[in-house]
């Protein structure tokens, strides 16, 4: 029997920035079956630069042989067209990161034209189905801009990596009650990963025996957990970049996967719930269609953001501003979307990257 004619396809997954640090590390996670669970087989597409093709090649014969249960294939490529058509799942890594030199909201002059492109790639070849997940910074305006160029996939379809600051935010409660971070749960972060962003943890507890405890009555302390632990939070790129030059990778690529579990419910705990950059329906006073972290409920791979959180106004004076920041740097991506407008319509028009590596598989 030709098994290949019985077989369902294998779920198209598509990684941008595949050369990069992030990827480098989330990849590996995801063929061995760590994102979407071990009965759904894989055919991964690494997306980058014409200039990485070597990068890619050597992650490709990796993956390959590594023989994961879960990877049915592995291709490699520059190509736009090849890169987007019929994707189900899209993790768009590919993007400049911050230097020790530069603020994150520089990355929006170098990061939205490569979103602009990749919205309008989206809408032209993905499946109208495809979950799109937005990690390269400025995650919220990088979404909101990809989906603008992408109007025939939902709205609803678009997350964006903040579990980062979530995780750090955990990671360090956790250490000052000397407990493990899986213990501490309902921390929220509001806004997007900047100075403005807002780390909530009114609402937060540490597990202690199978009861609750509150965050603020475990810690006793409510400076520290006012403004020393949000000042740990936003430092903590810049620490790593301090000393390794680089941005972090380990920890993204394990936020991504946090990120990727909940969505997919294959791991993470969905009666709770985790924080992700959406789309804005106007709750808690967030204008309507900004894109903002939240926290969320998944249900069937759709968000919907968690209802009835009492916010008190320290934590809406801070809202309010990572409002203004939100709206300032979408307005500057929009201007720089104008600015571009024939540039990057032409590049997709002119596919601009060459093909390469393509093997039939493709064509599933
Ligand atoms: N949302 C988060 O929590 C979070 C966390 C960590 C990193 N990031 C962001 O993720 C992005 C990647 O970080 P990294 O450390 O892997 O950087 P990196 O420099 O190691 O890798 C980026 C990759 O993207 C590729 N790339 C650039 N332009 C591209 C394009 N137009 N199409 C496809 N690929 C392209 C580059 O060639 C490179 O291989 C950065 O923007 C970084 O700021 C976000």
């Amino acid at each position: 029997m030709n098994l290949s004619k019985v077989c369902q396809p294998p779920l198209r997954v598509l990684i941008t920035g595949a050369a990069g640090q992030v990827a480098y590390h989330f990849v590996f996670m995801l063929a061995k079956g760590d994102g979407f669970g071990r009965r759904i087989r894989l055919l991964l597409i690494l997306y980058d630069l014409p200039e990485t093709t070597d990068l890619l090649e050597g992650l490709c014969i990796e993956l390959i042989d590594c023989c994961y249960p879960t990877l049915q294939d592995v291709v490699t490529t520059s190509n736009i067209e090849t890169a987007f058509t019929n994707v189900s799942v899209a993790f768009l890594i590919g993007g400049k990161p911050c230097s020790a030199d530069m603020k994150l909201s520089d990355l929006v002059e170098v990061n939205t034209p490569i979103f602009k492109v990749q919205g309008l790639a989206l809408d032209k070849y993905a499946k109208k189905t495809a979950r799109v997940i937005v990690v390269a910074n400025p995650a919220n305006t990088n979404l909101f801009i990809c989906s603008k160029y992408a109007p025939s996939i939902p709205k609803g379809n678009f997350s964006a990596l903040t579990q980062l600051d979530c995780s750090r935010l955990r990671a360090q409660i956790a250490r000052k009650l000397r407990v493990t971070p899986n213990k501490v749960r309902k921390v929220l972060t509001w806004g997007s990963q900047s100075p403005s962003l807002v780390c909530d943890v009114t609402k937060a507890v540490v597990v202690n025996e199978g009861k609750d405890i509150s965050i603020a009555e475990a810690v006793d302390d409510d400076d520290w957990l006012k403004y020393d632990l949000t000042n740990i939070v936003r430092n903590r790129e810049e620490e790593v970049m301090n000393l390794t030059n680089k941005s972090p990778s380990i920890s993204a690529a394990k936020a991504l996967l946090d990120h990727t579990r909940s969505l997919f419910h294959t791991g993470n705990d969905f009666n709770n719930f985790t924080c992700m950059g959406v789309f804005s329906d106007g709750s808690y006073g967030i204008p309507e269609g900004m894109v903002f972290s939240f926290p969320v409920h998944i249900s069937s791979s759709t968000c919907s953001i968690v209802q009835g959180i009492e916010i008190d106004e320290y934590y809406q004076n801070l809202i309010d501003k990572s409002i203004c920041e939100s709206e300032q740097e979408r307005d500057r991506a929009l201007r720089i979307c104008v600015l571009n407008q024939n540039s990057s319509d032409i590049e997709i028009n002119k596919n601009e990257y060459q093909n390469q590596n393509v093997d039939e598989t493709q064509q599933q």
